[in-house]
């Protein structure tokens, strides 16, 4: 096993001292999420709300009950990876495309804990990981021009549709210095559902693996 998905496990085991019984739980998208989703049929959960279809299809296989997030009430706990995390706890996600449905989770939960292995730190978002942006289609080359002037370089990602039915434009090069900023800029422009900027909603708890083992950071 590669140090990195080590990691991985390590900080998913750590995200079950999060997890109460009777809970319903907000379960996010990833290969991460997907260490903590092997674990939880040792659990006593009263069911999850997926963050996404390959989640929801993943829990479902394990027996565990999917639960409609507009029936769930506010959910206690949401745990999730991300692709990037600054020292604030703000994140870049939205790699494997899930990330509308993973903020409206997020944003319905009290706690969002966040786990990730040591490459996913940064000093600043956006350097290395670009920011996916959920586009309406008929938006996307609009959009992508908006984006441009914004001094992105927006990147649409081929054969790849979201739970929505909606696409991905990738953007490197967005001055993500000042995220929160960046975030409700990025949702002002016309036909964009979502980006995977983090800040406005960012993670409450960070569970963070190297090869020393897991610290938590919290806000
Ligand atoms: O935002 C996400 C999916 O939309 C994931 O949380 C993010 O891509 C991290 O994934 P992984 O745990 O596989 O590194």
């Amino acid at each position: 096993m590669s140090d990195q998905q080590a990691q991985k496990q390590a900080a998913a085991r750590a995200a079950l001292s999060y997890i109460e019984d009777d809970m319903i739980l907000g379960v996010g998208t990833g290969s991460t999420v997907n260490c903590l989703i092997e674990l939880l049929p040792q659990l006593k959960l009263a069911g999850a709300v997926a963050s996404s279809q390959v989640t929801e299809d993943k829990l479902r296989a394990l027996g565990i009950e999917i639960v409609d997030l507009n029936f769930a009430g506010t959910l206690d706990v949401y745990i999730d990876g991300a692709d990037e995390v600054n020292e604030h706890l703000q994140l870049i996600k939205g790699g494997g495309g899930a990330l509308t449905r993973e903020k409206i989770v997020a944003a319905a939960s009290k706690k969002f804990v966040c786990m990730v292995d040591e490459s996913k730190s940064v000093e600043i978002l956006g350097r290395a990981f670009p920011v996916p942006i959920e586009v309406l289609p008929q938006a996307r080359s609009y959009v992508a021009r908006q984006l441009a002037k914004l001094g992105g370089e927006p990147v649409y990602r081929e054969d790849f549709v979201t739970d929505y039915g909606n696409v991905i434009l990738d953007t490197y090069d967005l001055d993500v210095s000042n995220p929160i900023a960046l975030e409700k800029e990025l949702n002002n422009i016309v036909g964009v559902v979502c980006n995977g900027i983090f800040a406005v909603n960012q993670a409450d708890v960070l569970l963070k693996a190297s090869a020393d083992g897991v610290t938590t950071l919290t806000r």
